[in-house]
């Protein structure tokens, strides 16, 4: 199969059709580098975002036929879903998809969905890869797991409100991660899915957003059967990814004029706010987790 990623110009809606890869494609890489493999997503991105990536080819090379458009080549990114079996991440990815619930078993199988979303009136084509092995894997298959820590843009920690030990989990692949991808400013969002499931709830909505504060990622409860806030998380994917990749450049520019500009009233200024915020760490974990809900900030 090949991904269909041409623009469809006059298309009036604001999500367009995906096309899911086969899992059997994935499935049959056996043991090899993730990145050699001709079916590896080659996703296109600013050299600036993501240096470290040598998967990260330019999107002419795809395939021959995939795409017409290079000018959208700036904004394609891969958002790998991770969490315990059975806490919604097929789910979640089949709304992505635009998968109906009484179809989904024609879709078996398929676990990489590739579809451009139109966010604050600017595309962004995602593929989502519920590709996640969740059982204990062997030495010699442990490829799987350490391909979807390496190979993803952003991430998307799911864990079910109705299953405590699936919140233990997530923090533990937050921690993961974490280590994997250390140097990196990967933009992550923990899932409390399930959240219709209100007499069966295990995990408070608190004790996720302290976990996101602790974590440093940001924090959204779902419910896929209700589709309650699963758009709000790929849009909110999305806000994240561009924050970052915005933040990064303006950083830059603002740190070199910042150094020249900076008025000795100022610098005392920083320096007292840093103060009392030191002394007043509770009310800086008050201002964090009011935000870690906020997808639209960093
Ligand atoms: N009530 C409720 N059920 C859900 C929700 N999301 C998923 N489910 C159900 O939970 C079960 C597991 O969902 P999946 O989407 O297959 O979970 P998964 O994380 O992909 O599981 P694995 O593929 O085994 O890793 C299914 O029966 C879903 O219908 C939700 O938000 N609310």
């Amino acid at each position: 199969m090949t991904l269909n990623t041409q623009k469809e110009g006059k298309e009036p809606l604001r999500r367009r059709a995906s096309t899911p890869i086969p899992s059997s494609r994935l499935a049959s890489r056996g043991g090899r580098d993730p990145s050699a493999d001709p079916y590896h997503p080659p996703l296109a991105q600013s050299a600036s975002y993501h240096p470290g990536d040598k998967s990260i080819h330019s999107r002419a090379d795809w395939s021959s036929d995939s795409d017409s458009d290079s000018s959208g080549s700036e904004s394609l990114y891969r958002v790998v879903l991770l969490g315990d079996h059975g806490v919604g991440k097929s789910s979640l990815a089949n709304i992505f998809a635009g998968i109906q619930e009484k179809d989904a078993h024609k879709h078996a199988g398929e676990d990489i969905y590739e579809k451009t979303l139109t966010v604050d009136e600017e595309e962004t084509t995602l593929v989502v890869m519920d590709t996640w092995e969740t059982e204990k894997q062997e030495e010699d298959e442990k490829w799987v797991q350490d391909y979807c820590m390496q190979v993803g843009n952003a991430y998307i920690i799911v864990y079910s409100i109705t299953d405590r030990s699936s919140f233990e989990s997530a923090s533990e692949l937050r921690i993961q991660l974490r280590r994997i991808r250390q140097a990196e400013n990967i933009p992550i969002i923990l899932v409390g899915n399930k959240s219709d499931l209100v007499r069966s709830r295990e995990v408070a909505v608190e004790e996720g957003r302290a976990c996101a504060v602790v974590f440093d990622c940001k924090f959204i409860e779902t419910s896929a059967s209700l589709h309650h806030n699963v758009h709000e998380l790929f849009e909110g994917i999305v806000r994240q990814i561009r924050l970052r990749q915005d933040s990064k450049e303006i950083n830059e520019r603002r740190r070199s004029v910042y150094k020249r500009k900076e008025s000795i009233t100022k610098k005392a200024r920083r320096f007292l706010d840093r103060l009392v915020a030191k002394n007043n760490k509770k009310m800086a974990m008050k201002v964090r987790s009011k935000s870690c809900h906020d997808l639209a900030v960093l």
